[in-house]
């Protein structure tokens, strides 16, 4: 497991670049085989890419989480942003499609990760936070997600909005998360942007060529950095910090939230000419 340290409101300010990456940045997350785990001390949240294949991938804990097993205190959301696979969980098997999501309860023991056609793969999208209750593990097939159309091909940031991981759809402690998806054409994400202090969220870009950017914007409204993300690394954005951009083209992204509270629509609104 990598770990990433953030910065302050104060720090991030007088930072360069590449130690804005480091401290909010994750290392591209999908290997063939493999399972990438990042830990952010932006409220305790680990971040995962699996993208399983000829072999089933185990779900891991670690060391500092120290716990016998990784959801032991821990609740996860996963989405798959590949090819169709299957979850299991303390077996029972969840098959996966594309954009399906997966709630895993607290103290669930073994999950198991697994794709269908080793050669065509999926790939599991991984965000988990600290739980306090036990609840149910629930599979949502992207149909089930609540809908929300947003923006308009004039202002290049129409966009559909799916929220999987929300109240009402399912019972979590913490975690909300989903997916956008930008039309074809638009490319602002998050326009007009906002802030939310109660919570903090983690975007990863994907459905992007390899060539292709996102420019990610982060910071205080005054102060306001901007990284140029490649598809398939997450950054972590502290509750201060807005969390928006401009892509070169459309593209798709995952955004997890965990806080105080799983209000989606609790957000303090900006317009973009508060940004500086
Ligand atoms: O494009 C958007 O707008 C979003 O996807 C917003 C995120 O869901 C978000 O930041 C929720 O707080
Ligand atoms: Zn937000």
């Amino acid at each position: 497991m990598d770990f990433m340290f953030s910065a302050d409101i104060r720090s991030y300010k007088n930072m360069r670049n590449d130690e804005l990456r480091e401290a909010f940045v994750t290392q591209p997350l999908f290997e063939p085989g493999e399972i990438k785990l990042t830990y952010t001390d932006v409220d305790r949240g680990v971040i995962a890419g699996i993208m399983p294949t000829e072999q089933g991938i185990d779900l891991p804990t670690h060391k500092e989480l120290a716990a016998d097993y990784f959801c032991q205190r821990r609740e996860v959301g996963v989405i798959n942003i590949g090819a169709k696979g299957q979850v299991t969980v303390d077996g029972q098997t969840f098959a996966m499609e594309n954009k399906d999501s997966i709630y895993i309860a607290k103290e669930s023991k073994n999950v198991l990760f697994e794709s269908d056609d080793a050669d065509n793969p999926a790939k599991f999208y991984l965000v988990s936070y600290p739980a306090h209750r036990v609840t149910n593990t629930v599979h949502v097939p992207k149909s089930k997600a609540k809908k929300m159309e947003l923006g308009a091909q004039e202002t290049s940031n129409e966009r559909t909005i799916f929220q999987s991981i929300r109240p009402g759809i399912v019972d979590s402690c913490q975690l909300v998360m989903g997916i956008t998806e930008l039309k074809s054409g638009s490319v602002w994400n998050t326009k007009p942007p906002h802030t939310h202090f109660r919570r903090t969220e983690i975007y990863m870009y994907f459905d992007l060529p390899s060539d292709e950017r996102v420019f990610h914007l982060m910071g205080e409204p005054k102060e306001v950095r901007s990284l140029a993300l490649q598809p398939e690394v997450a950054i972590a954005s502290p509750s201060w910090s807005i969390h928006s951009g401009v892509g070169t083209q459309n593209y798709t992204f995952v955004w997890a939230m965990g806080g105080e509270n799983q209000e989606f629509d609790d957000m303090d609104h900006l317009t973009v000419s508060d940004l500086k």
